[in-house]
């Protein structure tokens, strides 16, 4: 059982993890200083792929592809790159007690590593239908999605099952995205979600209408307004059957399961101050406790542009919060500090040829244009969400990078419309 001590440690090793690990590096950084903690048996990678390249039937993304920073046009950060810049990179294994007062984090090995500042970057864990007492659903066969050893197993899944039957289980980004991997793996898939339209949390009716229609003509059902009540499984505990809370009974070789996530706050949620779920965190990403910052999906943080506290769980996030902390921190040995985190929204999914791109907020009217009869192929259409004359959000499908770089200036700015008929020409 050994102590190890660090000026910084990274407690996580996802996104915010090798974001920060560059700021780090692009600050200073002196060999021995920085270490990164991570219950993952990878150096930190793109989770994003996952859902999408990582389970592609030709030419899937592997690791060390996919490794940050490339997902941002930034370096890939490999093993190599850690031990090359001196920073020790502590894989597969995971922190059981913190203590804030000691400055101390203990492994479930009962190593103990010492710091002088931290970063708890220990994003989400996906929620378990098991967690609401689903009959079954802890059955061979039903997947969830969240790190890489899930994918990997998932996509084993796919290639014993060829021509089987998939269902979705959740109408949100890992019920859309993995309908349409599992279809591109010529798996046939039902999806099924209690709205009465997809990625309600974002979408408005008609937004989800185009991808619906989209989503039926490649092969996808899509069972609404109702839910999984309960799993049947053979004798080998293998998943056949989900029973739906209708009535209804949906054969199923595989389930995927993407009904939310929960941040992973656990380890110090009552020795820092938690709002909205997660660790409450100033502009800086300081947390209630001094030399302890949060980042990436656990932090909620004040959100200027709406005067607002907001937890985000987007990758944008995770790397902007990352180098804003650690900005924070450098500046602050240098005797000079840095800008408030001044952050505007961005979210964005792939499925199929399609992908669409998000600013800002979904609040007010949402004016949607060219949705209805949009051409398949080369979709192409919008919306605005428009609040006391300014436009607050404003998403696109199949734009280009020019168009979503003015969309994002309009979402930042609040662009007045005095009509709606205006917004066609923003
Ligand atoms: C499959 C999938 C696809 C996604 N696709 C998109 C997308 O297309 N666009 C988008 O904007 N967002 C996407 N997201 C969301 C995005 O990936 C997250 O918001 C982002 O990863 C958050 O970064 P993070 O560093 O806070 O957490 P994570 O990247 O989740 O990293 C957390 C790390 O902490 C580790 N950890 C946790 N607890 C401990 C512990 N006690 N000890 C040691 N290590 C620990 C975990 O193992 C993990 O390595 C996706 C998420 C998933 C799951
Ligand atoms: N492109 C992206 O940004 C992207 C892609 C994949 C994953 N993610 C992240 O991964 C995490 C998990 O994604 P997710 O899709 O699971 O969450 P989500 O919040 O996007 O969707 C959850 C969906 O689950 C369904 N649901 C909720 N409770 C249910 C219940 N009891 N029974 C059946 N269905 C229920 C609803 O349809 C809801 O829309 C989130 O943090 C998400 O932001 C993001
Ligand atoms: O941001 C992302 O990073 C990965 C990939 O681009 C890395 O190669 C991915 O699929 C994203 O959406």
């Amino acid at each position: 059982m050994a102590e190890k001590s660090y000026k910084y440690i990274i407690l996580g090793g996802g996104v915010a993890a090798g974001y920060a690990a560059r700021e780090f590096v692009q600050q200073g950084l002196q060999a021995g200083e920085l270490a990164i903690i991570s219950k993952e048996p990878a150096a930190p990678y793109e989770r994003p792929a996952l859902s999408k390249a990582y389970l592609f039937p030709e030419s899937p993304a592997r690791l060390p592809g996919f490794h940050t920073c490339v997902g941002s046009g930034g370096e890939r950060q490999t093993p190599q790159w850690y031990s090359e810049k001196g920073i020790d990179l502590v894989l597969d294994t995971e922190v059981v007690e913190a203590s804030v007062a000691q400055k101390s984090l203990k492994t479930a090995s009962g190593d103990v590593y010492k710091y002088g500042a931290l970063i708890i970057a220990t994003g989400a864990t996906f929620i378990k239908l098991s967690d609401f007492g689903t009959p079954g659903a802890d059955a061979k066969g039903i997947y969830h999605l969240r790190e890489v050893e899930d994918a990997t197993a998932l996509y084993e899944a796919i290639k014993a099952n060829p021509n089987g039957n998939a269902v979705c289980v959740g109408g949100g980004y890992i019920g859309l995205e993995l309908a349409a991997v599992l279809n591109m793996n010529k798996m046939k898939v039902t999806m099924v979600y209690p709205e009465p339209f997809c990625m309600p949390r974002l979408f408005v009716s008609e937004i989800a209408a185009f991808y619906e229609g989209y989503y039926k003509e490649k092969g996808i059902e899509i069972v609404k307004g109702t839910v999984a009540s309960g799993f049947e499984s053979n004798e080998h505990g293998e998943v056949k059957v989900v029973k739906l809370k209708d009535g209804r009974e949906l054969p199923a070789d595989i389930v995927i399961v993407g009904v939310g996530a929960r941040p992973n706050i656990g380890l110090f949620k009552d020795q820092l101050t938690v709002e909205k779920g997660g660790f409450k965190v100033d502009g800086f990403f300081k947390t209630s406790a001094e030399n302890v910052y949060a980042v990436g999906d656990v932090a909620t943080f004040p959100l200027k542009l709406y005067n607002e506290l907001r937890r985000v769980e987007h990758v944008d996030h995770a790397r902007k919060s990352a180098i804003q902390a650690v900005q924070t921190i450098k500046a602050a040995e240098a005797g000079t500090s840095v800008e408030e985190y001044d952050y505007l929204p961005y979210f964005y999914s792939r499925a199929f040829s399609l992908s669409w791109q998000f600013y800002g907020d979904n609040v007010g009217d949402a004016v949607v244009w060219g949705a209805k009869g949009a051409d398949k192929v080369n979709a192409k259409f919008g919306a605005y969400w428009v609040k006391d004359g300014k436009v607050m959000g404003a998403f696109l499908e199949g734009g280009s990078a020019d168009e979503n770089k003015a969309l994002a200036t309009a979402a930042r700015n609040q662009v007045p419309v005095s009509t709606i008929k205006e917004l066609s020409n923003l």
